[in-house]
């Protein structure tokens, strides 16, 4: 089974092209205010009409309230991308839209908290937990200790994100058999500005799993 990429944070027709024509199996973008991604409700609109039916729509998202939600979903994404949202919420969620789960992870127990997700989620999201205090809880380019995911039984199909760039991503699909892979940080130039050569770079490495 060929390793797949989600390629995060997208804002701009150039750099979402540029995804799709490299082979990314889905896209994702920011709804959350404090991010240098975050985007309109009409940019997603806009975006998602360039996505063609096998490419994937992907909403993140931190803790939503209903307005966000509701206004987010209307612009046709397929998935949302959950951080810091409780398993009994996401379960709500998951009753209008499948959900993918984000796991900040620093410790064994970090990962432990998957399972809470069982019937909540259709999916787990592994990624690095940000600093106390940090303005995100993810897309800030840090990586976690990928060995507390070997030998692991999942509770859900699961990706892998937190840090990945092209000069590690075969070692962290190596090392822990993730079919998945999502990258934010690692193929910009500056925060919140995606680079088409780093997104090229990143799909390349990918396919080379
Ligand atoms: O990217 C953001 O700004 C962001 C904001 C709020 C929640 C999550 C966010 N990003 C997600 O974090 C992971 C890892 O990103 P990185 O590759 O380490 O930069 C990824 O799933 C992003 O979608």
């Amino acid at each position: 089974m060929p390793v797949t990429a989600k390629i995060c944070g997208l804002s701009t027709p150039e750099t979402l092209d540029a995804a799709i024509a490299d082979g990314a199996s889905h896209v994702g973008f920011v709804f959350f205010p404090p991010s240098p991604r975050n985007v309109s409700f009409d940019q997603v609109r806009a975006l998602i009409a360039r996505v063609p039916p096998h490419v994937g729509t992907v909403g993140v998202f931190v803790d939503p309230d209903e307005t966000l939600l509701s206004a987010a979903l209307a612009t046709g994404i397929q998935a949302v991308q959950l951080h810091k949202t409780t398993p009994e919420r996401a379960a709500a969620i998951r009753m209008r839209v499948p959900v993918w789960a984000a796991i900040a992870v620093k410790t064994r127990a970090d990962v432990g908290q998957a399972a809470a997700y069982s019937g909540a989620a259709d999916r787990i999201l592994y990624d690095a937990k940000t600093p106390e205090g940090a303005a995100l809880p993810g897309g800030m380019g840090l990586r976690f200790d990928w060995k507390l995911l070997e030998n692991l039984p999942q509770p859900l199909p699961w990706a892998l994100s937190g840090g990945l760039d092209a000069g590690n991503v075969r070692e962290a699909v190596g090392g822990t058999g993730a079919r998945l892979v999502d990258v934010s940080s690692g193929v910009e130039s500056a925060p919140g500005v995606k680079d088409v050569a780093k997104i090229a770079a990143f799909l390349k490495a990918v396919a080379q799993c």
